[in-house]
Parts: C-alpha cells; structure tokens; sequence
C-alpha cells in the first residue's frame, strides 16, 4: 500500500489536488528530500547489481532496469528474472499468450499434421517436431490398410494372425500410462495363448478321434454326436490335415467341441446361396474391382493414421462379413451342408436308440409324401360314437312270451276340485304304493300350510306350485296294479287354463276316469265347466270308455237319490256325446274318506245299504283291455323330454300310440325329421329291452340333439314315417258352433293356428252319412266334415284325434280322413 502511494507520487496532478496530504506535519521540499535521497541510493545500487546479473547478450536499457527495480520496490532477484522473461526469445506472441494454457496432446497431435500438410506443400518447417514413421515394417500400416478389406472379418491371407498394431508413439505417449502392459492386456494375452494351445491339442485329438473312435469318454452328449458325425469328422479332417500344419503360421479361429455354433455360423445362409457360390475362398480373378470413391482422409484421420493414401479396394462378390475365413482352405474346401446337421445328427441317435429297443423308427410323417399325407387327412373321418348294440329282437313274440299282466293307462279327469287327486291319493294309499308315513309327513305338511284336506291330493299334486295354489298344473303320473292289471294314472288339470295339458293326458289314455263333485251345486257347476268339456275332449281323442266316479258322497250323507241323479243327466250327456252306455260305469265313492275307492262301504255309512256294486278298483279292474296297434309302425307321442344325467343326456317319455321298439332301434322324430338311436328303455321306472303299443316308455336317446323333440312330436319307424302335412280333411263332433274361421288344432300336446276353410258336409251321428252339404254353419252337437289349412306342417295322419279350440274354448274335435 505504501508503494502504492508513493508511485502515486508521479502524477503531478494528484499531488496538486491533494494539498491537505502534504500538510501534515513538514513542508512540501523536506519531505521530498527525505524521501528520494535514499531511493536514488537504492536505484543506483540495484541498477549495477542487475546489470551483472543479466546476461550480456541481452540489452537493457538502465531504465528499464530502473522501472523493475522501481516496479519490484528495489528487488533484485525479481526485477532480473522479470526482465529475462521479458527479453528471453518468444517464438509467436500467441503462444507466449498461452504460455499459462496447457496445449493437449491431441492439440498438438493436429497442429503437427496440420504442419505436415503445410511442410510438404509449401516446404516450409513446422515449428512443432513432426513424429517421424516408425522404422518396423508394420508401423508402415495404417489403419485405412488394415480395414481396406473390411467389413470385419474381411482378412486379406498376408495380414492373417497376430495382428500387432505398432504405437505410433511410446506407451504412456498420447494417452499417457506407464509402456508396462496393463493387467488387462496381459490377461488377454494368456488367453489367447491358451485358446492356440487348446486349439492345436483339439486339432491333434480330432484327427486321433477320427481313427480310434473313443467310447469310454465321458462326454456330453452333443461331444459323443459330435465325435460320430459324419460332419464333424469331415471338419475334423480338414481341421487335422491343414490346420497342423499351418497352425503356427496362421493363428485359425478356435474350434468350438459343440457343433452348433458352426450350425449357426452357416444356417443363415440361404440354400441358393450354398448351390452357387459353394463355400470356396474367392480366388483373386474372382475379385472385383470397386471403383474408389472415397474421398482423402480427413485432418484427424492423417493424423490417427498418417497422410497414406489406401490403394483401391478389392472386394469379393460375396462381399460378407461371414467370409472371414473363406479363403481359407480347410474352410474353403468344407461344405458345411454335405453333412447332417446337429440336429439331424441327434434325430439319427435317437433314432438309432429306439430301432435298437423298439424296432423300426416311425418317420415324422409317416413316410409319407405331401400328396399321401393330404389324401389321408382328406379320409380322416370323425367316428361317430358307437352304435347301440340291438338284440334284434322279435318284440312281439317277446310281448306274448311275457305273460305280462295287461297294461292300462287311464286319465283322470273333471271340473276343477271335485276331488280327482285326493281320490287318486286315496286309492294309491289304500294300496300301499304310498305308505303311512309318506301320507303322515304329506298331512303335516298340508297342515302346517292350512291345507290339511289336501294331503292325499299331495301325493299327485307334488309340485310347489300345484301345492301352494291347491290345484293340479300339470299331468301327474303314477302307477299301480291290480291282480289283473298295471294301471298307470294319468292326473290331468282341471282348471280350464290347463286343457291343454289335459288334452295332452287324454292322447296317452285308454279310458278315462270323470271325476264329478256330488255336493251341492258342485255338479251342477260342472257340468257348466269342465265337466262336459273334458268328457268331449277324451271322446274325441278316442276314449271310448269312462268311469263316471261320483265323488264326495260324504258331503251329501250318501244320498241315493243324488247319486242317481247325477248318474241320470251325466249319462243322458255322455250318450249324447258319442259314448256308449255299456261303457259308461258310475261309482259313488269318498276319496278323502276313502269310501268305496278299494273297499267297499260300511253299512253304517250307506244308509240302508243301498249300493252293491263295485268299488272303484274294481271297476277299474273291470276294463276291457284296449286293442294295441301292435302291428302297425311305431308311433310315440313325445310327452316329456328330459334330460336325464350325464349317462341319459337326451330322454323322452312318452306313451306308444302304435308299434313297438327295442334298443339299439333308430328312430324318427317328427316333424324335426331327425332321426335318434335308442340306448336304453324303461318302462315304470324299470329297465326294459323293449316296449310295445299301449305302454307309456321313457326312451334314453343317442345320435340326436335335444331341440330337434319337442312335446308333442311324434317319434316313428325310419322306414314308415309320419307325414306333416299344411291341411286336411276331418270328420268333427261340434261343441260349438262352427263356420269358416280361425282355430288352434290340437293333437296331444302339439298344436298348430289353423283356418277351417270349408264346411263340406253336415253328416249323420249315427250312420255318418250326409245330411246337408256345404253348410253355412255346423251347430252344437251336430258331426260334420270340414278342411283344414295349417299355418305350419303338423305330422298328422288318417286316424289321427285332434282338438279344435277358439278363444280357449273348445269347439269341436274330430278325426282325420283325409290327409
Ligand atoms: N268332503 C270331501 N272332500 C273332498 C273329497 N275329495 C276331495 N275333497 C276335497 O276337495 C278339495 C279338492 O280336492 P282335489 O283333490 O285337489 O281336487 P282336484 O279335482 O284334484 O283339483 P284340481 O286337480 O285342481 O282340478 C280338497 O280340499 C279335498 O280335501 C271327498 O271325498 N270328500
């Protein structure tokens, strides 16, 4: 700071503007004189002392010498050494400039080529020194002429080998580092060392395997196919015979023990690839000249690799990475596909192995061609399930074999609540087909519902929805017998709403059992209703025989009188109605109080004994045997179809209206048309060979998908089907009265819209002969003759029963002639 002040002491100005500073204590002259004797002493002295000590050849002026001594407050050492570096000899300012900056080597590198350039086009001399070329033979080679042949791989024959890349400058040079390999280096040349080692002790054990064909080496399994193939003793042979002796010439590339990587070095190579141009080195005419396109390298690059400019490049038309060593002979001269591939060398074991244990080894394909392999595919066929195997039965003379006691289907039938289940309750509890307790439980149950009345009604109705509204839905089936007979109980609804099921119940019965409500009112009511109607229906459908059960005669003391009365209209109805007298059987009776169903009654309970006659069961009992169309073809009305497990996926039941069946039968189901095979057949549950005209049979069905049946279809013979037809002519009993309008028609449970197109004739009830034709209109009761047109085919056929219905009520029903 002080020094700095008194340089200060030049300016002139300062001093004169700064008056107050020299005022303090001595006068402006004493204070100078003070001040500058000694430094005039100082300068002089230091003036000589720097003088010796610089050098001679540099010329300083004095003054000069005086500004360092003055810059450096009189120090000698300093005020030399600036000076020397001030006068030393500075090759460019800007590099005196940048004396403090560190040039890098590759800075240095460049200017030096950049100056090479310069040198050999100008002649000048560089100021940096130039790194003279190696005097080895190799370091003539640059980088451009190691990769004249590239891409990689591409190894002219004179460069194959160790490649030694000459530093152009010492180790440690450029990038610094000691000239003593580092770890790495060394490292990598034990490697590869021992890869030449291993190399040639494999060569040479190659070529012993060849001949001895070692077996108690433990190998891997790819060694052993390795060893025994033929593709590896062709490489090993070429490997032996060249490569030995060439191996200390030219370092090959390792062999691999394992085939596939020379798999996997030629299968990329397309085949067309391997037919033209076989693996042989290109020989030099084969070479093609490319023309050099390349532009001179750049600064860096002369630099990295000198100003050599590479000859044109000579490229083979291969022109692959993958030739690296196709020149080479032992490569050239191999086809790498004239043997079997590792694949199909362990395929041939394995092969070997399995002729050896089992004989003769399949061909992937079969040994078949293209063409044989298609054909057969094209006869493959799914083969259907087995057929069920049929016992050819004569089922007829089976039937009459059997002595079976003769069979009766009857359906219940009657105005709602008069007692039809509770009836048939009663009858299948009296005969012990229910027993005390199930009727017990069904009484516990009914009671706990308030409906205690309708326990035995239970054992019909079992369904939740009949026992909760107390009425029957749907046709209830069950089974008993007598001394005589196997009866088969057919309970049908009768709530208006389910005529239809009725209808269904009715087509599978012989005859029929007419339940009427003897109570008050109750009959007559009936007879309004379902009474009537139902007794219609059955005797369209061709039930011929009723049992007229006069039911809860409890309710009215066991009136004889109101027996008798009911006996007398019903019967003046029935005749009516086309039924005969001699067919027509009245029995009073009690279903819930059990009166006259098995037994008969007591003659407490009968005031004055009046009735002898039979029971229910007997009357039942008492039935002629319907005739079966044993003979005629087989014709079943579907009346339920079920699927019955994973052994019974596709069942129906159903009542054989015709014919017979066995198992193993084909069948057709109409109007579908698709045709099924029975597997099995029950009949009461029971299992069954057959099954003959009357009985009502559960099929187990095959061959058939279940939305080809439907209630209602008609199963038949194949061979004897039934037809559907879009109209036909039939001879009806008028409940209503009939014209020219749309009906429903009914056969069983089948049902089609129709039209009733034409009233041909109005006939005799009797005789059947015409009374009037064309009529305008058929009247209630009258027996006419009319065509039919269907909105879809029905399977329908002479003889058949059908219903006509409208608006819910049934209008007439008939038979058909004409189809
Ligand atoms: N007092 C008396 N009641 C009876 C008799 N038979 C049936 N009942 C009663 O009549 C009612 C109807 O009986 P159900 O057997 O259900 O009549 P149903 O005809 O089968 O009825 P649906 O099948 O619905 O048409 C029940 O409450 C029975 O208890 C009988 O002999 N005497």
């Amino acid at each position: 700071m002080g020094h700095q002040r008194v340089k200060a002491l030049d300016y002139d100005d300062d001093l004169d503007s700064d008056d107050d500073y020299f005022e303090e204590g001595e006068g402006d002259g004493e204070f100078l004189l003070k001040l500058f004797t000694p430094t005039q002493k100082n300068m002089r002295q230091g003036t000589i002392e720097v003088k010796a000590a610089l050098d001679d050849s540099i010329s300083i002026s004095d003054k000069e010498i005086e500004e360092a001594l003055w810059h450096y407050f009189y120090d000698i050492t300093k005020s030399v050494t600036y000076l020397k570096n001030k006068h030393a000899p500075m090759p460019t300012k800007v590099a005196a400039q940048k004396k403090s900056k560190q040039v890098s080597r590759f800075d240095r590198a460049a200017n030096s080529a950049m100056n090479t350039q310069v040198q050999n086009a100008s002649g000048t001399v560089s100021p940096y020194p130039i790194p003279q070329k190696p005097s080895l033979e190799h370091a003539i080679i640059s980088a451009a002429e190691f990769f004249k042949d590239v891409p990689w791989l591409k190894v002219p024959p004179h460069r194959r080998g160790d490649i030694i890349i000459e530093p152009l400058y010492p180790r440690g040079g450029l990038l610094g580092g000691s000239s003593k390999p580092s770890k790495l280096a060394a490292l990598a040349a034990a490697r590869k060392k021992k890869l030449e080692s291993e190399k040639n002790s494999f060569a040479a054990a190659a070529a012993v395997d060849a001949a001895e064909q070692p077996t108690d080496k433990v190998v891997s399994l790819l060694d052993r196919l390795n060893i025994k193939g033929q593709g590896k003793q062709d490489v090993a042979a070429n490997v032996t015979k060249n490569e030995i002796s060439s191996a200390s010439v030219l370092p090959i590339p390792t062999l691999r023990k394992y085939p596939a990587r020379r798999k996997r070095s030629s299968s990329p190579r397309p085949a067309e690839t391997r037919e033209d141009k076989p693996a042989s080195v290109p020989a030099s005419d084969n070479l093609i000249e490319i023309l050099d396109l390349r532009a001179p390298p750049s600064t860096f690059a002369a630099t990295m690799i000198g100003a050599h400019r590479p000859e044109p490049r000579a490229q083979s038309p291969e022109g692959s990475m993958f030739s690296l060593y196709a020149n080479r002979p032992e490569v050239a001269n191999a086809n790498p596909f004239s043997g079997p591939s590792p694949d199909d060398i362990v395929m041939n074991a394995q092969a070997k192995g399995n002729k050896s244990k089992k004989g003769p080894l399949k061909q992937p394909n079969g040994g078949k061609t293209p063409s044989n392999l298609a054909d057969s595919v094209s006869s493959l066929t799914v083969e259907e399930a087995p057929k069920v195997k049929s016992k050819n039965l004569n089922v007829l003379e089976e039937f009459e074999k059997s002595n079976m006691k003769r069979m009766a289907n009857f359906v219940v039938i009657g105005h709602v609540d008069h007692g039809k289940s509770t009836l048939m309750g009663r009858l299948l509890y009296d005969l012990k087909v229910v027993d005390q307790r199930s009727v017990d439980k069904l009484r516990k149950e009914a009671e706990n519902i308030g409906k205690s009345s309708f326990a035995l009604a239970w054992v019909m109705d079992q369904t939740s929805e009949e026992r909760s509204r107390g009425i029957t839905v749907d046709i209830a089936t069950n089974y008993f017998e007598t001394e005589k007979t196997r009866f088969t109980i057919l309970d049908a609804p009768g709530h208006r709403d389910f005529i239809p099921n009725m209808i269904a119940g009715a087509s599978q019965a012989d005859f029929a059992v007419l339940v009427i409500d003897a109570s008050g009112n109750s009959f007559e009511s009936g007879l309004k209703g379902q009474t009537k109607e139902h007794a219609l229906l059955v005797r369209s459908m061709g039930v011929q025989r009723l049992v007229i059960a006069v039911n809860k005669m409890d309710t009215v003391e066991w009136s004889q009188a109101r027996f008798n009365e009911i006996s007398q209209q019903m019967t003046a109805f029935l005749v009516a109605a086309s039924f005969s007298p001699k067919n027509l059987a009245f029995i009073p009776c009690a279903g819930l109080t059990g009166e006259n169903v098995i037994k008969p009654p007591l003659e407490k309970v009968i005031p004055g004994n009046w009735y002898s006659g039979p029971t229910l069961v007997e009357a039942l009992d008492a039935s002629e045997p319907a005739k079966r169309a044993l003979s005629l073809p087989l014709r079943l009305t579907i009346s339920d179809v079920f699927r019955g497990g994973v052994i019974h996926p596709i069942s129906i039941s159903g009542r054989l209206d015709a014919g017979s069946l066995q198992i193993g039968d084909s069948v057709l189901a109409m109007p579908s048309g698709e045709t099924a095979t029975i597997k099995s057949v029950e009949i009461e549950g029971m299992p069954a060979d057959w099954a003959v005209a009357g009985q009502i049979a559960t099929l187990h069905l095959a061959d058939i998908d279940p939305i080809h049946l439907r209630l209602g279809d008609i199963i038949c013979t194949p061979s004897a089907p039934i037809k559907n037809v879009k109209s036909f002519t039939a001879k009806i009993l008028a409940f209503e009265h009939v014209v020219p309008m749309s009906v429903d028609v009914y056969r069983g449970r089948m049902n089609a819209p129709a039209r009733v197109s034409r009233l041909v004739a109005v006939l005799n009830k009797h005789s059947g002969e015409v009374e009037k034709k064309r009529p305008r209109i058929v009247q209630p009761g009258a027996v006419a003759r009319i065509v039919v047109e269907l909105e879809r085919e029905m399977p329908l056929e002479v003889g058949t029963r059908v219903v006509f219905r409208a608006d819910g009520n049934t209008i007439a029903a008939g038979l058909l002639e004409i189809s």
